[in-house]
C-alpha cells in the first residue's frame, strides 16, 4: 500500500471486528451492539501537514446519534471533512464500511456562495443523480421526488423560492432536507441549527432523532454547546482548544467503564 492511498479514507473495506467487551448494563438496542460502520485509528486532522486536532481512535456503530461539540476553531468542521475524504489526513487511518453514497454531508450555509442563482428545487435537484456527473443536469426530476423531503422538514412551501433570498434558518433546512434525499445511511451535520431560533432547533433535532430512529440512520452532528442537541445524543465527542478529543458515552452507568471512552 502506498504511502498516499493510506491518507485516503477507505470505503467500505471490511474492518476488523470490533472485539471489545459490551458492558451488560448497555441496553439490547443500544448502538455498541450494532454493526461498526466507522473505525478511526490514530487519526490527525490539520492543514499543509500540521496537526490541529487528535489524535483520535474510535469506533462508529450504526445507529448512534454522535455529537461533536468544542470552542471555535478546534477543528470541529476540519474533522469532518477529513472523515468524508475533502481533506486529507495528517496521519492516521480511516476504514469506511460503507459506500461513499451511503453518507451525506450537510455544510454550514455560510460556506455556500450567497449569490446562488438557483430556485429551492434546483437546489434539492442536486442532491439526486449523485454520482452522475454532468449527464444529472440533463435531468429534470419531478416534483415526487423532492416535495417528500421537504415537507418532511416543514419547508415545502419554499420550494419554488430563491435560494439566496432565504434565512439562514430556512437555508439549513433545504440543505437538510436535500441530505435526506435517497435515503442514505449516515448523516454528518455541521452546526445545522447554528442560525434557527430555538423553536425550530428543538423542532429540527426532534427530527432528526425521529428519521434516525425510523431509518435507522447514524448521525454526526457538530453542535455549540446544545442542552437540546446533548440530550438527543448518546455519544458525545468534546474537543478541546488544544486538539485533544474525548468521548463520552451518555448512559451514566457506563461513564466509568473503560471500553466505553472510546
Ligand atoms: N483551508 C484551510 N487552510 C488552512 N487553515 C484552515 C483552512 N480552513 C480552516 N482553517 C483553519 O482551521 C482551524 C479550524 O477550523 P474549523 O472550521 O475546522 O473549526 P471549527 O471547530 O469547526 O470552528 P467553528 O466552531 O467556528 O465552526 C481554524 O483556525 C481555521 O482558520
Amino acid at each position: 500500500m502506498s504511502a498516499d492511498s493510506r491518507l485516503r479514507p477507505n470505503f467500505e473495506q471490511p474492518s476488523p471486528a470490533d472485539h471489545a467487551p459490551i458492558p451488560p448494563c448497555l441496553p439490547r438496542d443500544h448502538p455498541s451492539r450494532q454493526p461498526t460502520l466507522l473505525k478511526v485509528q490514530n487519526l490527525a486532522c490539520g492543514y499543509h501537514g500540521r496537526t490541529l486536532l487528535g489524535p483520535l481512535d474510535f469506533h462508529l456503530h450504526q445507529g448512534t446519534f454522535m455529537l461533536i461539540e468544542g470552542p471555535n476553531g478546534v477543528g470541529k468542521s476540519t474533522l469532518l471533512k477529513t472523515l468524508i475524504g475533502l481533506l486529507p489526513p495528517v496521519a492516521g487511518r480511516i476504514d469506511w464500511s460503507l459506500p461513499a453514497d451511503a453518507l451525506r454531508f450537510v455544510p454550514q450555509t455560510r460556506t455556500l456562495d450567497p449569490m446562488l442563482p438557483a430556485t429551492v428545487f434546483d437546489v434539492m435537484a442536486t442532491g439526486l443523480h449523485r454520482g452522475r456527473g454532468l449527464k444529472a443536469l440533463r435531468i429534470r426530476p419531478r416534483h415526487q421526488e423532492i416535495d417528500p423531503a421537504l415537507e418532511m422538514v416543514g419547508v415545502g412551501h419554499l420550494c419554488h423560492h430563491l435560494f439566496r433570498e432565504l434565512s439562514e434558518g430556512q437555508k439549513q433546512l433545504i440543505l437538510l432536507a436535500r441530505a435526506l434525499l435517497g435515503q442514505p445511511r449516515l448523516l454528518l451535520l455541521d452546526e445545522p441549527s447554528a442560525s434557527m431560533d430555538p423553536e425550530r432547533e428543538a423542532a429540527t433535532i426532534e427530527l432528526l432523532q425521529k428519521i434516525q430512529q425510523q431509518l435507522d440512520m447514524t448521525v454526526m452532528m457538530i453542535a455549540h454547546g446544545s442542552e437540546l442537541a446533548r440530550s438527543a445524543s448518546n455519544r458525545i465527542m468534546r474537543v478541546d482548544r488544544t486538539g485533544q478529543i474525548q468521548i463520552e458515552e451518555c448512559l451514566k452507568d457506563c461513564l466509568d467503564d473503560p471500553h466505553h471512552t472510546h
